[in-house]
This record gives C-alpha cells, sequence and structure tokens, in this order.
C-alpha cells in the first residue's frame, strides 16, 4: 500500500502540471454541475436534478483524493462519472440535449494521461460508447422529456460549457508547453551552480560573434579568468563553501559585464568574457575593474570571512583565426599571470 502511495507520487511529482490541471477540472466540472441542479429544479425534472447532486459528491470525492495522492482513485471516479452522466442525461432528456459532448473531452485526457496504445484501446471504447448511444437514441424516445424550449437551453448550455473546457484545456496546454521549452533551453545553455552561460554555449555564442566579425571585422577581446588558489577554499572550508564562493563571483562577473559583453563557465573555477567593440585598453580597464571587485568581495561561512582574487588573462582577436586559437593565448596570459604572483591582469603577446 505504502509502495503504492509513493509510486503515484512519484508519478505525480513528475508531471505535476498534469495533476494539477486535473484538479482544476474537477472543480469546473464539479461547478457546472451545481449549475445543472438547478437548471433542472427550475425545469420541473428533479431526477435530473439529483443526478447532479450525486455527480457533484463524485467531484468533491476526486478532488479530496488528487489532495491525498490518490490518484488512480480520483480518475476513475471521474471516468465513471462523465461516463454515467453523459449516458444518462441523454437518455432520460434525449440526444439533442448535447450531454454527449462531454464524452469528447475524454480524447484530449486520454492520450496526455498515458501511454498511446493504452490511450488509442480506451479511445476506441469510447467511440463504441458513443455510436451506441447514439444509434440508441434513434430507437427510443427520451424516458425525461422537457419542453423543447428547456431542451434548446440546455443544448446550448452543454455545447458552451465544452466549447469553453476545450478552449481552456488548449490554453492551458499551450501554456505549460511554452514555460517547458522556456525551462528547457534555460537548462540547456546555463550553468545550475553559477547561473552563467555553460560552455557550449559559450561556444556557440562566440562562433556567431566570429561570423559576425569576418563579415564586418572590428575590435573583440576575449578576457579568460580564474579564481586563484580556489582547491585551497575546498580544502579549509569544504566543497560546498567553495561552491557559494564560486557562485558569489560569477554573480560579481556577471553584473560587471556590459549589456553586449557575454561571460560564461568555460571550466570549474574558469571564467571565459567576450566583449565585442573593445580594444585591448578598454578591455584592460574592465578586466582591472573586475579584479579589484573580486579582491574586495567578502564571503561569509560560520563567522569566517573568505576572501579570493582573480587572475585574468586578455587577447584580442585576429581576423579570420580559429576561436581555440585565442583562447589558448588568452590561457597562455592568464598562466603567465599566475606564474608572476596571481591577482594580476595579464595582456597576451604576440
Ligand atoms: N567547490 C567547487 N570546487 C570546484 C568546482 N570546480 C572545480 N573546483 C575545484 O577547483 C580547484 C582548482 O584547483 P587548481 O586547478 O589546482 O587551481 P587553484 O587551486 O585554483 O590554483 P591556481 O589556479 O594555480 O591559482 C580544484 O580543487 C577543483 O576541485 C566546483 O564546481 N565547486
Amino acid at each position: 500500500m505504502q509502495g503504492k502511495h509513493s509510486a503515484q507520487s512519484q508519478k505525480r511529482d513528475a508531471r505535476p502540471e498534469f495533476w494539477d490541471l486535473s484538479m482544476r477540472c474537477c472543480q469546473l466540472a464539479g461547478s457546472v454541475d451545481v449549475a445543472f441542479f438547478f437548471i433542472f429544479l427550475i425545469l420541473g425534472s428533479p431526477i435530473l436534478a439529483w443526478v447532479n447532486v450525486i455527480s457533484v459528491a463524485m467531484y468533491v470525492y476526486a478532488y479530496r483524493a488528487f489532495k491525498q495522492r490518490r490518484n488512480s482513485l480520483a480518475i476513475l471516479l471521474i471516468r465513471i462519472e462523465v461516463l454515467v452522466h453523459a449516458g444518462l442525461g441523454t437518455v432520460l432528456v434525449g440526444w439533442e440535449s448535447g450531454f454527449h459532448y462531454f464524452l469528447l473531452m475524454f480524447i484530449p485526457a486520454l492520450f496526455v494521461s498515458m501511454h498511446a496504445r493504452s490511450a488509442w484501446i480506451l479511445a476506441i471504447c469510447l467511440w463504441i460508447y458513443y455510436v451506441a448511444l447514439d444509434v440508441l437514441m434513434w430507437y427510443i424516445e427520451p424516458l425525461q422529456p422537457i419542453s423543447s424550449n428547456a431542451l434548446l437551453g440546455v443544448h446550448i448550455f452543454n455545447l458552451t460549457t465544452v466549447f469553453f473546457m476545450f478552449s481552456y484545456l488548449a490554453l492551458y496546454y499551450v501554456i505549460t508547453v511554452t514555460r517547458a521549452h522556456k525551462h528547457l533551453a534555460r537548462m540547456a545553455t546555463t550553468d545550475s551552480l553559477t547561473n552563467l552561460f555553460n560552455r557550449r554555449h559559450m561556444i556557440a555564442l562566440t562562433e556567431k560573434e566570429l561570423a559576425r566579425h569576418h563579415r564586418r571585422p572590428r575590435d573583440l577581446t576575449f578576457m579568460l579568468m580564474d579564481i586563484d588558489l580556489f582547491k585551497q577554499i575546498n580544502d579549509d572550508y569544504g566543497h560546498d563553501t567553495g561552491d557559494r564562493v564560486l557562485s558569489a563571483v560569477s554573480q560579481l562577473l556577471q553584473e560587471s559585464m556590459r549589456e553586449q559583453d557575454f561571460i560564461g563557465r568555460w571550466g570549474g573555477e574558469e571564467f571565459l568574457a567576450v566583449l565585442p567593440e573593445t580594444d585591448t585598453d578598454q578591455a584592460w580597464a574592465s578586466a582591472e575593474r573586475i579584479r579589484k571587485a573580486v579582491e574586495t568581495l567578502v564571503v561569509e561561512n560560520d563567522g569566517a570571512r573568505i576572501s579570493v582574487t582573480l587572475s585574468i588573462g586578455i587577447t584580442q582577436y585576429r581576423a579570420e583565426e580559429a576561436l581555440s586559437n585565442a583562447i589558448a593565448r588568452a590561457d597562455h596570459a592568464l598562466y603567465a599571470g599566475k606564474s608572476a604572483g596571481r591577482n594580476r591582469v595579464e595582456l597576451a603577446l604576440g
């Protein structure tokens, strides 16, 4: 039992939007049935009115089941309610009542909630049920007929409700897919610890910048930055604190960039910044500003105040050269800075 519940919870956590949508549909359908209760009382059909009371009770119970994460029970209740209500409404009031339209709501729900094969099997069963109901109503008269004006009113009400519910589902689906798409795109381009672009995305962005440079050459500078003696931070304070320092430095670097610049995490504690329309003098001034800002950064940890420094290698991009060449030059300058004592900005020579 416990295992079944935790399996359901896992399923639910995997697709929270679907379950959220199911609960909203539950509320919506329950409200429609409350409206039906009053409509049929006014139309003088108490039997139909009381059918809706049972339906509302089923939706309330299904909603509670969703809240308790008993998803299978909730889904079963909703399916029984829709099938029985649509069938009963049609047999009692007639095909023209439009109660059968609610059966169509199952189609997207089936395909969203289960594997394609099971969804197809249930969709075919649904089709058989729908056609059987249609054929039946060709041969029998409604058991609880209402006046033709009332029938028209019920028909329009049902049609409008199904129209509204389909539109709502479609809109919800589009919003969910768009949100998921943005989330995936962000995950594919961003480093989760530092929130900077990841290496792959930096390469893609830089290659685009190089293509622009080939069409219209202009100043383009690369900065390769590396936190000094970072291993010592990990060794002294632990990896988690190291992560916090890395994250604080990354945020500072991000804030130090101009709008047209872009920066990413190039390796463990190494960052690459690409500065379009920037010559080496301007890049040097920027790098010095960044170096000093990092020097004054303090990360608090259990009463300790942790500071780090940054070494920076700068190079100017040369027309038509490969990206790897420019990066290698910046790397060379960076390690010249490390050898010269760290916390320095070095310009690539040659
Ligand atoms: N906490 C943390 N540490 C990392 C991460 N990525 C890399 N590191 C650590 O960063 C350290 C880099 O050490 P080294 O390459 O020896 O360089 P360093 O200690 O910074 O020394 P220099 O570069 O010579 O100044 C290693 O200990 C890595 O384990 C990370 O995501 N989080």
